[in-house]
């Protein structure tokens, strides 16, 4: 396992390599204090500093080299400076690998009640009990400085699709001017020095010219990373694709680019087709809790009946135990009836698929047969759960 290294002394800095690529595709390797990611990579999220219905040892051996913790929540419960007293989120939750961050941003605009947003930043009150917070640029990167983590996000304003071009302007103007305020408090920090990394949040909607602006001037700032934001809000698929065909080239091509929030098996293999190396979803987590299985044939409802005196496994090909060792009539059971046990070994599944998928897009990228590798997967995917 990596060596911990002590963030406060000068640490290695953070670091990408940019391997090989295959068309736009990428295949790389980012450094960060608590190890190596390889990318493409897909990021399990662990909102409440824990991959739900998961142990941490258990991630790992999927093959995650990241989880993703979120800030707002963190921030409300149990707050940052208990964790940072407890030693910080990686001890706290006894994940020593890389942890990811956002910076709060999307969650306050998506989960808090009552807000109210400034050019300072945006006043909230928290899902829980209605208690009053602000979160500003300087404040969103300070929380994360206490958690402790490997890769944060600067502070931005996500909006909602479709919205006129003066509201997306605004939203991306603004989302500018605190990449830069973020990025002053995490050098004030000291963040470059522990071998941190600090993301610029790339925003534009569905406007060429809003995105090429956005990722141009925040390609100027000397963010470690960047991140594409503003997608996966309700747009038709082909719309984020081709707001990736026309954002990717114009970001900086020797750092990291990470598409929030995505996605579906197949938007992850389409958006690295498009020069995407990071992804995270909550989508193989949440849908293994409500009884769904990906599988390298596609989806399988375990709520339906169909199941019921199914003998198979989901997939006997498979060295994830959940997915060969368990009939499909025994899921549907404990599905049905609702068991702890169902969560478990359909999140296990699902994350156990996902890491399989990018092991698989790593490896054809590496063998120069990315586009050989895309037909087929999704073949096989069209060809259904038999
Ligand atoms: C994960 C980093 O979050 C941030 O700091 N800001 C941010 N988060 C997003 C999360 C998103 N999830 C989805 N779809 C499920 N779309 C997202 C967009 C953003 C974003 O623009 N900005």
């Amino acid at each position: 396992t990596e060596t911990t290294i002590d963030t406060q002394q000068d640490a290695k800095p953070f670091s990408f390599k940019l391997l090989k690529t295959d068309g736009m595709a990428r295949r790389g390797e980012i450094t960060t204090p608590h190890g190596k990611v390889r990318t493409p990579a897909f990021m399990p999220v662990g909102t409440q500093a824990t991959v739900k219905a998961m142990y941490p040892q258990q991630v790992r051996d999927l093959g995650a080299d990241v989880v993703l913790g979120n800030t707002y929540h963190l921030m409300l419960r149990p707050t940052a400076e208990r964790i940072a007293k407890l030693g910080g989120l990686h001890k706290f939750m006894g994940w020593d690998h890389t942890i990811l961050t956002d910076s709060g941003g999307f969650q306050v605009m998506s989960l808090s009640g009552l807000r109210k947003m400034t050019e300072e930043g945006v006043t909230f009150s928290s899902h829980h009990d209605g208690s009053k917070h602000f979160m500003s640029p300087e404040r969103s990167v300070e929380i994360q400085g206490l958690l402790g983590s490997d890769i944060q996000m600067q502070l931005d304003e996500c909006i909602a699709l479709p919205a006129e071009r003066d509201e997306v302007d605004r939203a991306m103007q603004l989302s500018l001017r605190w990449a830069e305020r973020s990025r002053a408090q995490f050098e004030k920090m000291g963040g470059p020095q522990k071998g941190q990394g600090l993301y610029g949040i790339v925003q534009g909607g569905d406007v060429p010219d809003l995105r090429i602006e956005s990722a141009q001037r925040l390609g100027e700032l000397p963010m470690e990373g960047y991140s594409v934001g503003g997608l996966a809000v309700g747009e038709p698929q082909a719309v984020m694709l081709k707001m990736l065909e026309i954002t990717t080239p114009a970001m900086p091509k020797d750092k990291p680019r990470y598409l929030m929030g995505v996605g579906t098996p197949e938007d992850i293999l389409e958006s690295v087709a498009r020069g995407i190396d990071q992804f995270d979803c909550v989508m193989p987590t949440r849908a293994g809790r409500h009884g769904l299985a990906y599988t390298r044939f596609g989806k399988v409802n375990l709520k339906n009946a169909r199941h019921a005196e199914d003998p198979r496994p989901l997939d006997e090909l498979s060295n994830c135990e959940a997915t060969s060792k368990y009939s499909r009539a025994y899921l549907h059971h404990l599905v049905r009836v609702n068991e702890g046990l169902a969560a478990m070994l359909l999140t296990w599944n699902n994350l156990a698929y996902y890491q399989y998928l990018m092991q698989g897009i790593r490896d054809a990228i590496d063998e120069g047969r990315f586009e050989e590798f895309r037909q087929k997967t999704k073949e096989d995917w069209a060809r259904g759960d038999i």
